[in-house]
């Protein structure tokens, strides 16, 4: 298997990564229609390799899930989702990356935590469980928090706004508000406005033109408009034909360039190099003494 590859190195935890850029965070989804066969093993084989494969190109954190957020996915209990992923984030830290897990449940968050330092990232909105407040209040985990409305299955019904950046920025601070009152520590916290979340089309190109307006909350903030359907939208030909998600990189590049001109703190991406040269340049262009 790939770890017969990976030396022993030293743990890695975000106050390795650099300071002075937008963060690039690489996507393993290790679900089992991520992978042809569907078996769960050589799902959990071949996401160790994607994930080193992200690693080594260069990503600065990788996010392990288990569970597709697709609207309409159908929900899979800890158990199967433990079992798809615990092994992938161990061998993943065991190979110096620095990891990220996107669930909803405070079981797996728990799990994970046990094996490192890892990021808890969780996209379940205002939806969260109640007792995630307190366990990233009691590990003082780093804790990524999305905006988002109702489930997998009504999300895409619930995407009515006044404003979407105004309503967004309530929305986040009722979730924000409710992590400190746990006893969370600010500094714990990153935003996310949860693009393509009970969000519809242009409002989420409106909810990147407002991103000044939610780092305006004080924290910092996670884009992750990687291969979207919006992207698919934007890029549709005469005949309307929509480019299929591996094919939306340059878009989500541009994407990640413009952010971090915001000075956003990190990008989560499938396809690592695009997005890693966008957001040096986008460096340079801040501050041309670093451009080497
Ligand atoms: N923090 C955060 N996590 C996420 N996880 C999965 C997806 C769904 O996208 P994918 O299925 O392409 O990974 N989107 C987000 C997101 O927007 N923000």
């Amino acid at each position: 298997g790939p770890l017969s590859v990976v030396r022993k190195v030293r743990r890695r935890t975000l106050r390795d990564l650099p300071t002075d850029r937008t963060l690039i965070m690489g996507v393993v989804n290790v679900t089992h229609n991520s992978f042809s066969d569907g078996g769960e093993y050589l799902a959990a084989d071949a996401a160790i390799e994607q994930g080193l494969r992200l690693h080594y190109a260069g990503a600065d954190i990788i996010d392990v899930g288990g569970e597709s957020t697709r609207p309409g996915a159908e929900s899979i209990d800890p158990v199967t989702e433990q079992n798809r992923i615990l092994p992938v984030i161990e061998a993943l830290v065991k190979a110096g990356a620095v990891v990220s897990v996107d669930t909803m449940h405070t079981v797996t968050a728990e799990a994970a935590l046990k094996i490192g330092d890892v990021i808890i990232n969780d996209v379940s909105g205002l939806n969260y469980e109640p007792e995630m407040p307190e366990l990233i209040a009691r590990t003082g985990a780093t804790y990524i928090l999305m905006h988002n409305r109702g489930d997998s299955k009504t999300m895409d019904s619930l995407a009515d706004y006044g404003d979407v950046v105004e309503d967004v920025a309530q929305e986040l601070t009722e979730l924000k508000d409710a992590f400190l009152a746990a006893g969370v520590q600010p500094e714990q916290l990153i935003l996310d406005p949860g693009l393509g979340f009970a969000k519809a089309g242009a409002q989420n190109w409106e909810l990147l033109q407002g991103l000044d307006r939610l780092q305006s909350l004080g924290f910092p903030v996670l884009v992750a408009a990687s291969r979207k359907r919006f992207l698919g939208t934007l890029l549709a030909n005469a005949a309307g034909a929509e480019p299929a998600p591996a094919d939306r990189d340059h878009a989500t590049a541009a994407v990640s360039a413009l952010s971090a001109l915001h000075r956003v703190w990190g990008v989560r991406v499938h396809e690592i190099e695009p997005s890693l040269h966008a957001v040096k340049a986008a460096r340079a262009w801040l501050d041309p003494e670093s451009a080497g």
